[in-house]
């Protein structure tokens, strides 16, 4: 059996192995990346802007093909963008259940929305919502279809600094309760100390830092340990704090 079925076969939800992606003959934005990311694990991606985060995520996603390497995962994935995408045209509950036919979704959609904190827009429509709510909106759209893995690219950076708080604490929330595998895109440290179990810090197509973070939830800022974390990981990123 190769390394890859055993692990597979051991439980792990996502390996990718000696991926390489170039664009247009160019540099490789991903080089020889091995990751690995057990079921219910929740991993942060960090990394300079351009540092091949998105990249990753999107060959995760099936949106980007595999043309070197290898890539496993699990059959139902959802991904949340920084933009909500959903369908203006339709109301917030349609878009939580587009595309899925099973009897029981209609009950599924109402569960999450109220999980997500929406069941009162849930026949809003989407131009209508703040923010927040989108985001809410889209996380819902995500988990009802139960997704072994849930890919997060950024999704609050387009928020106010209040309501980046309260996603994040629904976030912590809704893993508990689901506990899919997670993989975040962040550029924000204390977000990844916040809500993971591991960051990631990616650099040039590689991975340069990989740190468990074993710190007992909630989080909380004023941890010791929280704060030694946080000065390794922007140490990874360049930005020095002392
Ligand atoms: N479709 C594409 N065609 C050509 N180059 C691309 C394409 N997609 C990404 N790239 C390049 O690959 C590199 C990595 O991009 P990527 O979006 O993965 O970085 P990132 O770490 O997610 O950045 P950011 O934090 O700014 O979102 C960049 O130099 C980008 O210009």
């Amino acid at each position: 059996m190769t390394g890859r079925r055993a692990e597979v076969e051991s439980g792990t939800a996502v390996i990718v192995e000696q991926l390489t992606r170039r664009f247009n003959g160019g540099p490789p934005v991903l080089d020889a990346l091995d990751l690995a990311i057990a079921p219910g694990e929740f991993v942060a991606l960090l990394g300079h802007s351009g540092s091949g985060k998105s990249t990753l995520l999107r060959t995760l996603a099936g949106l980007d093909p595999v043309t070197e390497g290898a890539v496993t995962r699990p059959r139902d994935v959802s991904v949340v963008f920084q933009e909500h995408r959903l369908l203006p045209w339709k109301r917030v509950w349609k878009n939580v259940v587009l595309g899925q036919e099973d009897k029981g979704i209609r009950q599924r959609a109402e569960a999450v929305l109220e999980e997500v904190g929406l069941s009162h827009r849930k026949s809003a429509w989407p131009l209508t919502l703040s923010g927040g709510e989108a985001q809410r909106a889209a996380l819902a759209r995500a988990l009802v279809r139960e997704p072994a893995f849930l890919m997060l690219d950024e999704p609050f950076a387009a928020l106010d600094a209040l309501t980046r708080l309260k996603m994040q604490q629904l976030v912590a929330d809704l893993w508990k309760k689901h506990r899919c595998a997670v993989l975040l895109v962040t550029h924000d440290v204390d977000e990844a100390l916040l809500l993971a179990d591991r960051a990631v810090v990616l650099e040039r197509g590689q991975i340069r830092v990989d740190v468990p973070i074993p710190l007992p939830r909630p989080r909380r800022h004023s941890d010791p340990e929280f704060e030694r974390l946080r000065t390794l990981l922007l140490d990874a990123l360049g930005v020095h704090t002392s």
